[in-house]
């Protein structure tokens, strides 16, 4: 390592490409990942080219930039405020309010470029995170501690879901929230940022964005940002610490637009030759500790709904639970959209969940499973050309899949009836009621956004 006055070099622009600038210093000069300013400007430096010169990444539009102009090398890479003082604080990449009040008085600043741990201080800890959300505690059980991805194509209730989990957990959620929002559209930032102050849970969160109108290099690091935050509530505090991340395969889109403006050859699919070591250098940081844990929950938007997509199997080759919202469901209004037979979770194992529950979601996907195979069937024939027996799949299967839609809390303005929290036993309770009948007095409708059942119905 230089000695950090030489980091603190000046130099001169030799190129502008894009967002992309490269700098010469006659000495000195800066390491890889600084953060250097051409007047206010922004440059984080992302490799070295032949004759020596930084090639950077701007961070802010590079208008009024041209060859010959100054660019100061800072000594050090980018370094963001930790501490009790960002909470209740919607801050950017580089920790600065966005929110329109001063900047939080931060005792310490730290790198965003860190090491995950050691996978020594790393702990598992088999533990479920309860939602009151029917088919993810049911079929795709969060784990504490761990990753979970919302996948799913444009507009198929990601950003929703995310949402009502946000709801759904952060006011019992005893250590910090962070909510990252990388790539997004603001205003539902701006929702967002609102809903939380209505809750009351604002001033144990911090919401960090990069939006969609900004740079590939602030979208890039400000998952980053976060994390360095987050850890230090980990790792200094020992708390646990809620993770969100809206949307993570902005981050990849973003790796790809900074691999493209340097001038890298694409890879698979038009993305970047450093998509799993990008991807790998964000999702291993995310990690449980002895001193705490981070649970993160992610949105994986899908592009096309191609779910082989490069993007989509990487991140998911990260996660310990997968719910998959699937367009069909979205479109025949089953909101939360789950996919039944394609979401999946590593706690769903009778050692975790209980021999009862891992029961109760095999029977459900099974009976899901069976409908499935007969629809083809029920639309060339009518479903009276079936026997009892598949006819008594079917009466159970579309009732299954009505109980598994629930009124959410954060749509409740728009859609009508009053959000649900809905306990795990409840979800079995009425699961099991269903698998056990043959015959239904009450209508397919009767079971259609609602929470639990009716006891008496549980009873009987
Ligand atoms: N649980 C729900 N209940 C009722 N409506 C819903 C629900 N989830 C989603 N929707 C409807 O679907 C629309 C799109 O949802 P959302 O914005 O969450 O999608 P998305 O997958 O995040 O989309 P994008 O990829 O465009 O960000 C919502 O505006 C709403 O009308």
């Amino acid at each position: 390592m230089t000695a950090p006055d030489k980091r603190r070099a000046e130099g001169r622009i030799v190129a502008v490409r894009g967002g992309i600038v490269d700098a010469f210093f006659p000495e000195g000069g800066p390491e890889l990942d600084d953060l250097l300013y051409a007047g206010d400007v922004a440059l984080q430096v992302m490799s070295f080219v032949q004759g020596g010169a930084a090639r950077c990444i701007a961070l802010h539009p590079v208008q009024g930039l041209g060859l010959g102009t100054t660019v100061r090398a800072t000594g050090g890479p980018i370094k963001v405020p930790v501490g009790e003082a960002v909470l209740g604080r919607m801050l950017d990449v580089f920790g600065d309010p966005i929110d329109g009040l001063p900047a939080p008085e931060a005792a310490d600043h730290r790198s965003i470029h860190r090491a995950p741990p050691p996978l020594s201080d790393r702990i598992l800890r088999a533990e479920v995170l309860e939602t009151g959300i029917k088919a993810i505690d049911l079929l795709a059980p969060i784990e504490r501690g761990g990753k979970t991805g919302l996948f799913g194509g444009a507009g198929v209730g990601k950003t929703v879901l995310l949402s009502e989990l946000i709801h759904n957990t952060v006011e019992h959620h005893h250590g910090v929230s962070l909510f990252c929002g990388i790539g997004e559209r603001s205003r539902e930032a701006e929702e967002l940022w609102r809903e939380m102050g209505e809750a009351g849970v604002r001033d144990r969160m911090v919401m960090l964005f990069g939006q969609m109108k900004e740079s590939p290099g602030v979208r890039f690091l400000v998952g980053k940002s976060a994390l360095t935050m987050a850890e230090w509530f980990r790792d200094d505090r020992k708390q646990d610490v809620l993770l969100l991340i809206d949307n993570i395969f902005r981050y990849v889109q973003a790796g790809s637009e900074v691999s493209g403006l340097m001038g890298r050859m694409p890879s698979r699919v038009g993305y970047q030759p450093t998509l799993a070591t990008e991807l790998a250098s964000l999702q291993e940081r995310i990690a449980s500790t002895k001193a705490g844990a981070i649970t993160s929950i992610q949105a994986v938007y899908v592009p096309a709904d191609d779910f082989t997509d490069p993007a989509a199997a990487h991140i998911f080759s990260h996660l310990s639970a997968s719910v998959v919202l699937s367009r069909k469901r979205a479109a025949e209004g089953l909101y939360p959209a789950v996919d039944p037979l394609a979401s999946s979770s590593v706690m769903l194992t009778p050692n975790v969940v209980g021999q009862r529950h891992y029961d109760i979601a095999r029977a459900v996907r099974r009976t899901l499973a069976e409908y499935d195979d007969l629809r083809d069937i029920i639309a060339m024939l009518g479903i009276e050309e079936l026997s009892a027996h598949d006819r008594a799949v079917v009466a159970r299967a579309r009732r299954l899949e009505r109980f598994l839609t629930q009124p959410f809390a954060t749509v409740s303005m728009a859609t009508g009836p009053q959000g649900q929290m809905v306990p795990l036993e409840a979800t079995l309770a009425g699961c099991e009621t269903i698998l056990a009948q043959d015959k239904f007095d009450r209508p397919e409708s009767d079971y259609y956004m609602i929470g639990a059942l009716p006891v008496t119905e549980v009873a009987a």
